[in-house]
């Protein structure tokens, strides 16, 4: 007797739920998505959150998982380096690494269009736009619904799936529920999108394949280029500097101290019109455990860990939970009742691991650390990859560019950290024992007769000590050239 098809009801038709319909509905799963905006397909404007984003490694082998892979890379915009803007205009590009090595800038509704219509495609997915949910029985399987017109639709099914974003209905529903822990953080920056249009050759105004960022320390901007030859330029600031800039006057002054060189980009009438009449939006950071209710109900994607976007990551991680979730329905046979806690004790480590790196993404870029070094420290990890690509695995590569988990990126760089920070000590050693010894012997030559010069041979000591540090970290990595002696090292 086959057996009959699991129902699942999906709420929420955004990226992630639509991905998740592809998946399912290829199992022969029986799909129904319940999305509460109209269907974006029909829609002359979908107001939302960015309008595009950086895909890259995990997302596009969620695509891949669902043989849509193809047809998204044909409408991106490879971005192979960032370009750094500084105050003065100079510009200077920082690769991600290898030429094969890029992120792709895609924009968010023709993904979310794609998706819906390769979901479509399968005969056993039916879609319900304009439709909210806002009650779910999990024991029963059963969730409530309500239309444009105003009436509750209830539905009963084998399982319910929520991806319906950051303030989830699903998750709503869960918090009601014993042992359900919760978390959200709101950062005090807020963030707005500003469009750079294309010069009038109708080109790109910039360098086309790269991440254009503005690092300004407390705040910043970046750029991410549009099929259409603009770039979507998202502003991030301390919601009381947005506030305290509450006039056009205001706005310019701000821009021509801290970032000149995009007023000519953005155009000086766009920039203050669209600055006056848009609003700072938040971004909130949320964490939740469990995932899931018994066999009963599943949260993927910002439903289940919104992250602040200081890493790219926020949709990469939701896609890649389709994948996570795809598998573990493989290895036990679509056995809900072991897949979905063993979703959970999986996926929750990850989903933390990126959340947290993103949020120390945001308070190192906006520290009293130049948030352009923390930028150009990204330099000196290209070059140790180069040196020893076994070994030395930039973060943002590991996050970026391989599957690998989250959670493992994070302990791979604790242990690069450690050989750095043992090389640094040891070269601070060694240069101190120089310095005490060099002032001895300039003291005793009668060279340092007076505190001035003491300073200015302190000051000049200083700049080499820093520089030896740079060099000897280096050279104690040299030194140690494959991970077996580095482990004995730090054992
Ligand atoms: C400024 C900014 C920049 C970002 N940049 C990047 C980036 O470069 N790369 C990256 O990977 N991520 C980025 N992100 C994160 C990314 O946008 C999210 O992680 C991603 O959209 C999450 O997808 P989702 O499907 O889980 O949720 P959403 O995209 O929020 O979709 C949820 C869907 O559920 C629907 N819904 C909500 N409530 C209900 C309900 N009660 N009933 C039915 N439907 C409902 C909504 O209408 C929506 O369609 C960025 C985020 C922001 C804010
Ligand atoms: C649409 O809105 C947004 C908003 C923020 C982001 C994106 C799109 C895409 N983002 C990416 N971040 C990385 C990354 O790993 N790091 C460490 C970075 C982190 C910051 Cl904050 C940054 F400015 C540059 C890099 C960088 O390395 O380029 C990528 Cl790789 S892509 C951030």
């Amino acid at each position: 007797m086959p057996e009959t098809k699991k129902h699942v009801a999906i709420c929420g038709g955004g990226l992630v739920g639509a991905m998740m319909a592809c998946y399912l509905a290829k199992r022969g799963y029986k799909v129904d998505i319940y999305e509460m905006r109209p269907d974006i397909r029909l829609m002359d404007v979908v107001r939302g959150r960015s309008i595009n984003l950086a895909l890259s490694c995990r997302g596009r082998e969620a695509l891949k998982g669902v043989g849509l892979e193809a047809e998204i890379v044909k409408n991106v915009i490879p971005m192979r380096a960032r370009m750094i803007h500084d105050l003065n205009g100079k510009r200077r590009p920082i690769p991600y690494g290898t030429k094969d090595q890029y992120i792709m800038s895609i924009d968010r509704r023709n993904l979310n269009e794609l998706l819906l219509s390769a979901a479509e495609e399968y005969p056993d997915v039916r879609m319900f736009f304009s439709h909210k949910l806002i009650s779910c029985d999990f024991h029963k399987g059963e969730a409530e619904f309500r239309n444009e017109k105003g009436d509750n639709i209830r539905t009963q099914v084998d399982f319910i799936i929520g991806t319906d974003g950051a303030f989830s209905a699903v998750r709503q529903q869960m918090m009601k529920l014993k042992l359900f822990d919760y978390q959200q953080v709101y950062i005090p920056h807020g963030y707005m999108e500003l469009n750079i249009p294309p010069n009038n050759n109708n080109e790109f105004a910039m360098e086309a394949n790269y991440l254009h960022i503005w690092p300004r320390n407390e705040f910043m901007m970046i750029a991410l280029p549009n099929l259409d030859r603009s770039f979507t330029a998202t502003l991030f600031m301390p919601f009381d500097m947005f506030e305290s800039l509450d006039t056009e006057e205001k706005v310019m002054d701000f821009f021509k101290e801290k970032f000149p060189d995009s007023i000519e980009l953005i155009g000086a009438e766009e920039l203050t019109k669209t600055y006056m009449s848009s609003k700072a939006l938040p971004m909130v950071s949320i964490k939740c455990k469990p995932y899931h209710v018994g066999n009963k109900c599943v949260i993927l994607g910002d439903a289940a860990h919104a992250i602040v976007p200081f890493y790219g990551q926020g949709m990469n991680c939701g896609l890649e939970d389709c994948i996570v979730l795809n598998e573990l329905l493989d290895s036990y046979n679509d056995d809900l009742t072991q897949a979905l806690p063993e979703y959970t004790r999986m996926r929750h480590p990850d989903a933390t691991a990126i959340s947290d790196l993103a949020m120390y993404n945001y308070i190192e870029m906006r520290s009293h650390v130049n948030s352009t070094m923390f930028l150009l420290r990204k330099q000196l990890d290209n070059i140790l990859h180069k040196l020893f690509p076994q070994t030395w695995v930039p973060l943002y590569t590991m996050v970026s560019f391989t599957r690998t988990r989250y959670h493992e990126c994070i302990s791979h760089r604790q242990w690069q950290d450690k050989i750095v920070n043992r090389g640094i000590t040891i070269t601070t050693i060694g240069a101190g024992l120089g310095v005490a010894f060099g002032l001895y012997w300039l003291h005793k030559s009668g060279a340092v007769n007076s505190i001035g010069n003491l300073m200015k041979s302190a000051r000049l000591i200083e700049g080499l000590a820093d520089w030896l540090k740079a060099g000897k970290s280096l050279e104690a990595i040299e030194a140690t050239k494959d991970r077996k002696k580095w482990r004995t090292m730090i054992a």
